[in-house]
């Protein structure tokens, strides 16, 4: 079957933004436009298309990011037929890992602001991840409605903030009530949408008189950032020849996927103004999967090669995000690089060494599936039934193996131990359990070895109510949950050089593994590296794993207070053995003897998460917040004025966060807002550790 849209006319976008900035009412509003969703439902009335997972509707905010399927041609029906797939980002900040994993998928963003409060921190957070991707983006001020709507300050907080080129393609017509249209700067019309059929139809006039000079000196700017595309623009331009529409579009076109500019529009998503043109400026700047860099893989001999966007490469998928579905089970949503698959297809993961058969292949039209029968290069879709898969997996053709470039997960921070309420409870939870761990990788289950008890970890406080939530409905598991736990880290601070060794002498064959060993600290995030520097023979080759293996099973289970041992370096230089009792399992117990003395000789020492947060708070509550991040042991970083009041940026412990929202919320009367990332481990306090190691007896 041939492809029916080319894959230049395929748009991968995603739409980012803060809580509340109206991500999702744009999204709907999308599918409204596109024809697939006939139904507006408004976000406050639960209804809206996006938000299929029965808590998101309650919670209002949007947790997992599905990918949806739309077409448009255009305002003006101007374009062939292109494919928009929207990837969902959630906006809050227990689920960047969300965020994280979509934009390794998306070859575009739109990010949407709130007009009234502009950059907000969690833009901040998600547009430095973006960066990291090298995502080209376009910003959509939306709110223009709302009270204090502000387009130019908007522009401006963006170039300030963000560090970018802002080029508004778009001025306002008018502000809060009087919001009434936009001004397209490059095809110098004034557009009002209609409202009797939702904004559906509209009328293009001339530019009202009293914002022609605004917009000539717009349109100057925008056009010179068009013309830096090329030599021969710039040429025209300088010349002080016009450029045309099609000119200007082309120069923007080049800059934005070049992240050389960011393209702003405005409107009101709510008031149904400014969607569609959106859909256009996606079209027109937006790269297609042959725009963006070819993605790379690892062969098996270590080569890296790049899997290019063509249906006549070698199949090459990345799995991007893994959903329970009460109806069907496991839905596996992927994005294809390179090559087609069919359904019923074999393909092999590298990541966990198997083959497995695709099933059934769904396309997610918003809540609706549709079931397909293959997959191009640059296109989304969604698997049904795939058991071995997990999150940031490769799917590839069985005969071209390649690894696709992995996506990096943090760990979790936080942990609570949760009990089913009663024995029927307890095997269903352990299901429920492993299905939710599968789905997201930053959520992690473990059974506690000296009290049994089952320990879920996670990114933060809401991130753990919200898999209890989903145990509760999807699962129908009634579980207790215990006092959220800091997942603290033990380490060293000084090199230290110790001996270990385990003899046994009994009647029969005897036991003997010996090993010296160094250890060494290492900056944190650096993890653990084990080098083997035996001379000799002086123990035997076989036995070498076994150390490593006896010193990291050891570290799992911590020395101090029972928290994973991190960021050490050791070295095996000495030994001996004994030709009849050594064995794996005497080499495997002296690296661990070794690793717990060194462990306590070398300045042990906790480390606990600490938590990049940032406070927006109206003046007249400043004194307090900041006396209270103090009080939670949080250094103050900075400060600044936004436009909802004051910035306090603070670093703080995450064991301080706890309940945070709450007491915010009263010591403010509700009027300041917060947002919290994890920042990395640092060394707790001596008072904190000790109450820590006598807690864990
Ligand atoms: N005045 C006005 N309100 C809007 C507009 N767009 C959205 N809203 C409202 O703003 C609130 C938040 O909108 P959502 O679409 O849920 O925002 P979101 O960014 O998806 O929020 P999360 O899912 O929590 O990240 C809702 O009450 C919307 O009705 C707009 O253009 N103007």
């Amino acid at each position: 079957m041939a492809r029916k849209t080319p894959i230049e006319r395929y748009r991968n976008i995603g739409i980012m933004a803060h809580i509340d900035a109206g991500k999702t009412t744009v999204t709907e509003r999308i599918l409204f436009y596109t024809g697939i969703s006939h139904k507006m439902g408004e976000v406050h009335e639960g209804a809206a298309v996006m938000d299929w997972m029965e808590q998101e509707q309650e919670r209002g905010i949007t947790i997992t990011s599905a990918a949806t399927t739309t077409f448009w041609r255009g305002m003006d029906q101007q374009y062939p037929e292109t494919r928009i797939n929207i990837i969902d980002t959630p906006g809050h900040v227990d689920f960047t890992i969300e965020v994280e994993r979509s934009l390794r998928v998306l070859d575009g963003a739109v990010c949407v602001l709130d007009a009234n409060a502009g950059v907000e921190p969690q833009t901040e957070t998600v547009w430095r991840q973006a960066n990291r991707y090298g995502v080209p983006r376009m910003v959509f001020v939306n709110k223009m409605d709302k009270m204090g709507a502000d387009f130019f300050r908007c522009v401006d907080m963006v170039k300030e903030r963000l560090g970018c080129n802002a080029v508004p393609v778009q001025l306002p017509i008018g502000a809060e009530d009087n919001f009434a249209g936009v001004v397209d700067l490059i095809r110098q019309k004034a557009i009002y949408w209609n409202e009797s059929d939702m904004g559906a139809t509209y009328e293009e006039v001339e530019i009202p008189g009293e914002l022609a000079d605004q917009a000539a000196s717009y349109r100057e700017a925008l056009v010179e950032a068009a013309a830096e595309a090329s030599e021969e623009l710039m040429d025209k331009y300088i010349g002080g020849e016009e450029l045309s529409v099609e000119e200007i579009n082309h120069g923007l076109r080049v800059q934005t996927i070049a992240n050389e500019v960011v393209p702003v529009l405005c409107g009101s998503a709510f008031k149904n103004k400014g969607v569609q043109a959106v859909l256009d400026a996606v079209v027109e700047y937006m790269p297609s999967p042959v725009e963006v860099p070819a993605i790379e893989g690892e062969l098996d001999d270590g080569s890296v090669v790049t899997r290019d966007p063509d249906d006549e490469a070698p199949f090459a998928a990345l799995a991007f995000k893994i959903a329970t579905d009460p109806y069907v089970g496991t839905l596996t949503f992927f994005r294809v690089y390179s090559g087609v698959v069919k359904s019923g297809d074999t393909v092999f993961n590298p990541v966990k060494g198997k083959k497995e058969r695709l099933g059934r292949i769904v396309q997610m039209h918003s809540k609706e599936r549709k079931e397909i029968d293959e997959v191009r290069a640059g296109d989304i879709a969604a698997a049904i039934g795939l058991k071995e898969v997990t999150t940031g997996d490769t799917l590839c053709d069985n005969a071209n193996r390649v690894m696709l470039e992995r996506m990096e997960f943090p760990d979790p921070v936080i942990s609570v131990a949760v009990e089913p309420k009663t024995k029927s409870d307890q095997e269903k939870m352990g299901i429920a359990l492993g299905k939710l761990a599968q789905e997201d990788p930053s959520f992690q289950v473990r059974t506690d070895e000296e009290s049994g008890q089952t320990i879920i970890s996670g990114m933060g406080e809401l991130h753990l109510e919200i898999i209890v939530d989903r145990l509760k409905r999807e699962f129908k598991v009634e579980a207790n949950v215990g006092e959220p736990q800091v997942a603290y880290r033990e380490a060293i601070r000084k090199p230290v050089e110790v001996e270990g060794k385990f003899v046994r002498q009994s009647g029969g064959r005897g036991q003997y593994g010996h090993v010296w060993i160094r250890m060494r600290p290492r900056e944190r995030g650096e993890g653990y590296e084990f080098n083997n520097k035996i001379v000799g023979g002086v123990v035997p080759k076989e036995y070498i794993p076994s150390v490593d293996k006896g010193i990291q099973e050891q570290m799992e289970n911590g020395v101090l207070a029972g928290f994973p041992v991190v960021d050490l370096e050791v070295e095996l230089f000495d030994g001996s053995y004994h030709d009849v009792d050594s064995s794996e399992m005497a080499f495997k117990i002296a690296g661990s003897m070794a690793f717990k003395d060194g462990f306590m000789q070398g300045d042990p020492v906790l480390l606990e998460p600490m938590m990049k947060v940032e406070v927006t708070t109206p003046e007249e509550f400043m004194g307090d917040v900041m006396g209270d991040v103090n009080r939670r042991r949080g250094t103050v970083q900075g400060m600044e004025d936004g436009p909802a009041g004051k910035i306090i940026r603070a670093e703080v412990p995450l064991k301080e966060m706890f309940g945070y929202a709450t007491d915010l919320r009263s010591a403010t009367q509700g009027r300041a807002a917060y947002s919290m990332e994890f920042d990395g481990y640092a060394e707790a306090p001596n008072s904190i550790a000790e109450e820590v190691i006598k807690k864990a007896g």
